[in-house]
């Protein structure tokens, strides 16, 4: 059951207090456009409180071991609550159910890895003895944590890329203060209760919600933020690295992710992985396949199969358990995704599939006949929106591929381990999947891109090192 209603006021989560501010702001169940909440809207002074109380936090012992049972603590809590908060994730965020419910399963999976890591983080030790003079020198590093983390994230999978900041940075013995996006605020609220319940100290996680460039701005400006990760545009990662001074910043950005389909390919199997992988979350994934290259002899057999696949989406409400696809997160952006395939069509593009909008729907679109440097190939879509278009030799797709600005994943179905070898050297990724779509991810893996997809890895061990120190000790014997 939705715990979520119209009249359901929700406050800042600050040193362990609910706080209802004055202004409220509005949250829309994304398919019907009515409110289905309000939430506080911090100001200035939240802000500096919430960072206070997560540096004066840190003041107070939190073990390892206790890390661990906070964190696996709060796993079992998701997962007994999975349909409570996927009830919510498909209202606030216009998922379908069946994709909600895996998100929290995946979330809580991620709270779990993070409990486990949190008992392995350790140091090596470092010859220091071999150098000249040091002979009677002995050293070892250690991890510390970096402090205080302010952890900004989007609008997409607002639990599981939650629990991708706040597990890791818990685990390595940090505070968190949270920023989740302010169309989808209500279950990063609700895990602030779900941690509160599984007894992580008061103090070590905060959550401020509202006005996402003002909160943003005030946490830049507060210099006992030691860190920050974001998850979201690329516009905003360049901000705030460009604010951020000397501080640590880790980005996880966007993407316009490609898949190779060589003519060896199990091209049944392709059809199937991208038609899903396409459209999951009405595209908004930034792992989505975007740009799809088939080798020119398997393309007709493709889009055969391509099509057939993705015809059978059902698109709808996403409470229903039926529906593949629901709604895009804002009218707006449903708009936007319409005039780029306008644009595309205007072009010499042609809509093998789909191409209409219903309100904030939009149907599975595939579009063929398409060149790099149409808006739907060269931008990232985030919406669900496929692009297929042919190559003739390897090093032509590899140089296709990489003409892009970003760099998360890519895809390449191939049985030719040579081919495979070759992208896997080649290909400008963070991660290449091969016999499978880009957008795959499991959450124990790293993750992260290179070019204008950003920097740093999550997964949680990953994570870990980038929220940790190296500090290195000497023994002077
Ligand atoms: N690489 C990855 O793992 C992922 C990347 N994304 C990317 O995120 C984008 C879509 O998500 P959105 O929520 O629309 O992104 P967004 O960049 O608009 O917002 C992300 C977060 O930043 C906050 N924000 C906005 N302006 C800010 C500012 N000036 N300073 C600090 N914070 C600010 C927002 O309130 C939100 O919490 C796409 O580009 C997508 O590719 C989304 C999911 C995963
Ligand atoms: O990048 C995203 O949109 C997500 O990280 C993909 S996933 O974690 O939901 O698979």
């Amino acid at each position: 059951m939705a715990t979520i209603a119209a009249d359901k006021q929700y406050g800042l989560y600050i040193n362990g207090k609910w706080e209802q501010t004055e202004e409220m702001m509005e949250v829309i169940n994304k398919y019907n456009q009515e409110v289905t909440a309000h939430i506080s809207s911090a100001k200035k002074e939240h802000v500096d409180a919430a960072v206070q109380g997560a540096k004066e936090a840190l003041k107070s012992p939190f073990p390892p071991y206790a890390r661990y049972e906070v964190l696996m603590k709060a796993a079992q809590l998701l997962v007994d609550r999975c349909e409570e908060f996927a009830q919510v994730l498909a209202l606030e965020v216009g998922k379908p159910i069946r994709e909600s419910r895996g998100e929290i399963e995946r979330a809580a999976q991620t709270l779990v890895i993070s409990a486990e890591e949190a008992k392995r983080i350790h140091g090596e030790g470092v010859p220091v003895e071999a150098a000249q003079g040091s002979e009677n020198r002995m050293a070892f590093t250690i991890r510390v944590p970096v402090g205080v983390i302010a952890a900004i994230t989007p609008f997409n999978v607002p639990v599981n890329l939650v629990c991708h900041k706040i597990g890791p940075a818990l685990a390595a013995g940090n505070s968190v203060v949270l920023k989740p996006a302010e169309v989808t605020p209500i279950c990063a609220l609700m895990l602030a209760d779900l941690f509160e319940e599984a007894g992580l100290p008061k103090g070590r996680l905060q959550v401020l919600t509202g006005d996402g460039a003002k909160i943003g701005e005030w946490l830049l400006e507060n210099k006992d933020v030691n860190m920050f990760t974001f998850t979201g545009s690329p516009l905003v990662g360049e901000y705030i690295r460009s604010k951020a001074g000397l501080r640590k910043v880790a980005l996880e950005l966007g993407n316009n992710s490609a898949t190779i389909v060589h003519n060896d390919a199990n091209l049944e199997q392709a059809a199937s992985l991208i038609s899903q992988k396409s459209f999951n979350n009405a595209g908004q994934v930034c792992i989505s396949v975007q740009r799809v290259y088939v080798q020119e002899e398997a393309f007709e057999s493709f889009i055969d199969l391509l099509k057939k696949k993705t015809e059978k989406l059902v698109i709808g409400d996403p409470s229903d358990e039926s529906t593949d696809i629901g709604p895009m997160i804002r009218l707006r952006e449903a708009e936007r995704v319409e005039s780029w395939v306008n644009e595309a069509v205007e072009e010499g593009a042609v809509i093998a599939l789909g191409g209409k909008r219903n309100g904030a729907l939009y149907e599975p679109t595939i579009l063929t006949n398409v060149n790099d440097d149409m808006k739907v190939c060269r931008e990232e879509v985030f919406g669900p929106v496929v692009s297929v278009a042919t190559y003739k030799e390897i090093d032509e797709v590899i140089a296709k591929v990489n003409d892009s600005d970003y760099g998360l994943q890519a895809g390449l179905f191939t049985n030719d381990l040579q081919f495979a070898m070759k992208a896997a050297r080649e290909i400008e990724v963070g991660g290449l999947i091969v016999n499978d779509a880009s957008a795959y991810r499991v959450d124990h893996m790293p993750y992260g891109g290179v070019k204008n997809s950003g920097n740093g890895k999550e997964g949680p061990k990953y994570a870990i090192e980038e929220m940790t120190e190296e500090r290195i000790i000497v023994l002077n014997l």
